[in-house]
């Protein structure tokens, strides 16, 4: 029977996806299911790490189902995940101890002021590459083991671990086996030294963290176990892992140093691989490990913003404005432009180059006038604005002027919005076929590491442009607009803080 498909396991902010490929990188088939997100208090995000489990394993049995592909037709399986949610779990029974605190919530605002205060974030920035926020796991763990009754005690005598959704799916496919991350998630804990490839025990010791909560850290492509034969009719191999950003820099072929993505997901996030040389950034961006293959690890710099799509699901789902995220596209095009109309989405305060922990979301430059489609149209700017504020960090950063910007997740299918996007950047973007790059990236890991393909010349040939999206705005409106939205962004950033309860 031949082994002719790998299985993707994309376990996003949205939703939970499997999805099969062949050979040439074809999709053959895919089953999404979404998952609920909790807010129980304003700035906080929750997920259920068993409801997280439960829809991926439920859509990779659908999607084999669906093709009728079984487990002797797979190659192998590759994870990618949605990074930094925080997981920690019981080792005996494999309960997590409550739900999962997810990438965009803020909870954990104090300690990390509280570290800042104690002035080590020059220290931690040079070990880890990162920045001192709340986005990153290491003070997720820490607010975990301080707040769920026993959980110290219990991490003390090495009862339970810790896991982003990698570790969490590893976990759980291999019926508790196989306690791993990949370089790639390590780097986003503030824990892991991305030079040494080690966790640090001064690290550890900052955010009072045990070392028997951590799991081992393996290359991106290898061998992560194999799954309990009963999960999906049989044992397949698990190859690869890498979170998802570093996954979609992957897919999207962005194999040389320079060579750089923008994902439109619910947040947004741009890479730029830097390869064997771990950049520093001065413009406010996070340096990451991009993926770690064989013995070696390359670097990328990386521009997070936190709410992009995002701002179109609080359209739908908070202000009841919209159908779908889909339906923005043609409400944005019923009006010549926003009238006026910010849109600054700094729901969980504002990520990449600002780093403002307190800032909070506004809707500027309402007039009578405003409609919903003008609201519309500048939610879907925000996006494009943002990433304009992150590619002109990266540029300085590393020196150089992109020819064009490589695109992919949900909110590229909206041709409004990528259109504007090349407008405002004065950059071309180019789409390419396959926007399902963040689980192309993982299919790509695991099939490198099992020889499914030869090397990364054999996928550089499979990266095909779907459409272009060349700048045609004045560069004059350009730079009005592009003002008007640093001037919208100024008024949320904390420095000005508004009133609150
Ligand atoms: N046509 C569209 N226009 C604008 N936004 C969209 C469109 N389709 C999806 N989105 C947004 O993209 C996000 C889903 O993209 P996806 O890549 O699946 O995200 P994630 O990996 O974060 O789960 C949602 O936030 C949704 O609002
Ligand atoms: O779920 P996504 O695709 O928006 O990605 C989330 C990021 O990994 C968070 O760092």
């Amino acid at each position: 029977m031949e082994r002719g498909y790998i299985l993707a396991l994309d376990q996003g902010t949205t939703s939970s996806r499997a999805i099969l490929f062949d050979r040439n990188s074809r999709i053959a088939g895919m089953v999404q299911k979404e998952l609920r997100q909790y807010f129980p208090q304003p700035g906080w995000v929750e997920q259920d790490a068993e409801e997280i489990w439960q829809s991926q394993l439920e859509v990779a049995r659908a999607v084999m189902r669906q093709t009728g592909v079984s487990a002797e037709n797979l190659a192998a399986i590759g994870i990618t995940n949605q990074r930094e949610t925080t997981v920690i779990w019981e080792k005996r029974t494999g309960k997590p101890i409550s739900k999962a605190i997810v990438w965009q919530c803020r909870r954990t605002a104090p300690l990390v002021a509280g570290l800042k205060e104690q002035g080590l974030d020059g220290m931690i920035r040079a070990k880890t590459g990162l920045l001192l926020d709340a986005y990153f796991s290491g003070t997720k763990i820490q607010w975990l083991l301080d707040h769920v009754a026993g959980a110290r005690a219990k991490a003390e005598r090495g009862d339970l671990l810790f896991g982003t959704i990698d570790s969490w799916l590893i976990w759980n496919l291999t019926g508790g086996r196989l306690h791993a991350t990949d370089y790639s998630n390590a780097s986003r804990t503030l824990l892991f030294n991305i030079h040494t490839l080690s966790w640090d025990p001064e690290l550890l010791s900052v955010f009072n963290i045990p070392p028997s909560l951590l799991p081992e850290v393996r290359p991106s492509g290898g061998s992560f176990g194999e799954t309990l034969p009963e999960l999906l009719g049989g044992a397949v191999p698990l190859a690869g892992a890498a979170g998802d950003q570093q996954a979609a820099l992957f897919g999207q072929a962005c194999f040389r140093p320079g060579m750089a993505k923008n994902t439109y997901g619910t947040g947004c996030f741009m890479l730029m691989n830097t390869g064997a040389k771990a950049v520093a950034s001065e413009k406010g961006l996070v340096t990451t490990i991009a993926w770690g293959l064989d013995k070696r690890v390359e670097y990328a710099l990386e521009g997070s913003v936190f709410v992009a799509g995002a701002a179109l699901q609080w359209l739908r789902d908070g202000l009841g404005i919209l159908e779908s995220a889909a339906e923005s596209e043609s409400r944005a095009a019923q009006v010549e432009d926003s009238g006026g109309v910010y849109f600054v989405p700094a729901f969980v305060g504002l990520g990449a180059p600002y780093w403002d922990m307190e800032a909070r979301g506004a809707i500027l430059g309402l007039t009578r006038g405003t409609g919903r489609a003008q609201i519309i149209r500048a939610a879907l700017e925000s996006l494009a604005f943002q990433t304009r504020d992150v590619l002109e960090a990266m540029e300085g950063d590393a020196s150089l002027k992109l020819r064009a910007l490589r695109v992919d997740g949900g909110a590229s299918a909206n041709n409004f919005l990528m259109q504007f996007q090349a407008d405002i950047l004065g950059t071309r973007v180019e789409r390419p076929a396959i926007t399902e790059t963040t689980a192309l990236g993982a299919a790509y890991l695991a099939g490198l590491a099992v020889g499914f393909w030869s090397g990364t010349k054999e996928l550089e040939k499979n990266w095909l442009l779907q459409q272009s999206f060349q700048p045609r705005m004045p560069e004059m409106v350009r730079n009005r607009l592009y003002e008007g939205w640093q001037e919208a962004v100024g008024r949320v950033l904390s420095a000005k803080p508004l009133s609150r309860t």
